[in-house]
């Protein structure tokens, strides 16, 4: 089913909760809206499924307007499936009875509804508690079993609401590649909402990064990563430092950059990746771990910062004078206080000239 909203309004009071998003979302695709708490990602997934009407805009799913100017239609007229962070399952039937309901409430017999429903618990690592009463679950096992029900119900959307926010890590990871498994299966249009960034990077075909009621960035995890299009968005997404820069020359789609405030530049000039339309002079670059090498024959001068090992690598930031905290990956053991060289490698000279900064 594909998703069409234009120019979405909703406001609460004087607080405007989304402030005029528009999506073209086709079937099929996995979209993954991610940003801070309060930002309106929960409210533009309620307006979409129903449960929240507009104050403007319009909302179309498969081509049928389902929200307007004097329209609504109701939830359950809208063939979207619906997964919360806390929700409620059918408390008086049993995890299997819980997740055949939509199938038998679709047409298909007792038996066969509970067959298909077993093959759902399976996908969620969940068959061996088909018997259960939902009370006799822990929340992560409660989790599943909803998302279980979500896709019995073949709607022609499913909408998640943080749906692994309660679950330790592992179990998240698993249900991670569940889910891309289950969406690359099933092809249903996904709409999953997160405030988790590594989460958002890893499902989403595409990742709209939400800030006060607005989307900031609509684009594929490795252009919002690699591409970012504001410092709120380089900041939020990855690690990063956003710094004053002078851009010396542009040839086609990399800039020949110096990092560092324009009367005191600290680096020599780096190839960095640029967007189309950039012009030479004082600009804003975005480096990420990889545009940095620890080097003891690099050109600048740190001090390690906080390291922290993350399983093969030692991620760090490394405090050089006139720069500021850059973030770096070593597979090498790093220490606070370390003294070490620095070579930049590359980096992202951020979209529209902006002059000083207040941070570096
Ligand atoms: N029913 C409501 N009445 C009044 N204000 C609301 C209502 N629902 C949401 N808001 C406000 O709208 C803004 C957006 O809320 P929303 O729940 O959409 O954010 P969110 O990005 O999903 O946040 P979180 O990640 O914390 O769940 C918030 O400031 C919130 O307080």
């Amino acid at each position: 089913m594909s998703v069409r909203i234009e120019g979405a309004v909703k406001r609460f009071g004087a607080e405007t909760a989304v402030d005029g998003v528009s999506l073209d979302l086709p079937q099929g695709a996995f979209l993954v809206v991610v940003g801070p708490s309060g930002c309106g990602k929960s409210t533009l997934l309620r307006l979409v499924a129903g449960l929240e009407t507009l104050d403007d805009g319009a909302i179309a799913l498969d081509g049928r307007a389902v929200a307007g100017p004097g329209l609504h239609v109701a939830p359950e007229s809208r063939r979207v499936g619906v997964v919360f962070q806390s929700y409620a399952l059918w408390p008086h039937m049993s995890v299997a009875r819980n997740v055949a309901f939509p199938v038998e409430a679709a047409g298909a017999s007792r038996r066969a509804a509970l067959e298909e429903a077993m093959g759902h618990l399976r996908s969620v690592s969940m068959e061996a508690f088909a018997d259960r009463a939902p009370a006799a679950l822990s929340g992560g096992q409660r989790q599943r079993a909803a998302l279980a029900r979500c896709l019995a119900s073949r709607a022609g959307t499913v909408l998640m609401d943080e749906p692994l926010a309660n679950l330790d890590p592992h179990l998240r990871a698993a249900m991670e590649e569940e889910l891309a498994a289950f969406h690359a299966r099933a092809g249903v249009t996904t709409l999953y909402i997160t405030h988790d960034q590594r989460e958002a990077m890893a499902l989403g075909d595409v990742v709209a990064v939400m800030g006060r009621g607005r989307f900031l960035q609509v684009a594929p995890p490795e252009d919002v990563y690699a591409r970012p299009a504001s410092e709120e968005v380089a900041r939020f997404i990855g690690r990063a430092a956003v710094l004053d820069a002078t851009i010396e020359r542009v040839e086609g789609a990399t800039a020949l950059a110096r990092a560092g405030r324009p009367a005191a530049a600290a680096s020599g000039p780096v190839r960095m990746r640029c967007a189309e339309g950039t012009q030479a002079g004082p600009s804003r670059i975005v480096l990420r771990p990889e545009d940095a090498a620890i080097d003891a024959e690099g050109p600048l001068r740190g001090v390690v910062g906080q390291a922290l090992y993350r399983g093969g690598a030692w991620e760090a930031t490394v405090e050089v004078s006139g720069l500021g905290a850059i973030p770096v990956v070593s597979r090498n053991r790093l220490r606070a206080r370390d003294a070490v060289g620095l070579r930049l490698l590359g980096g992202w000279a951020l979209p529209g000239r902006k002059q000083g900064g207040a941070h570096v």
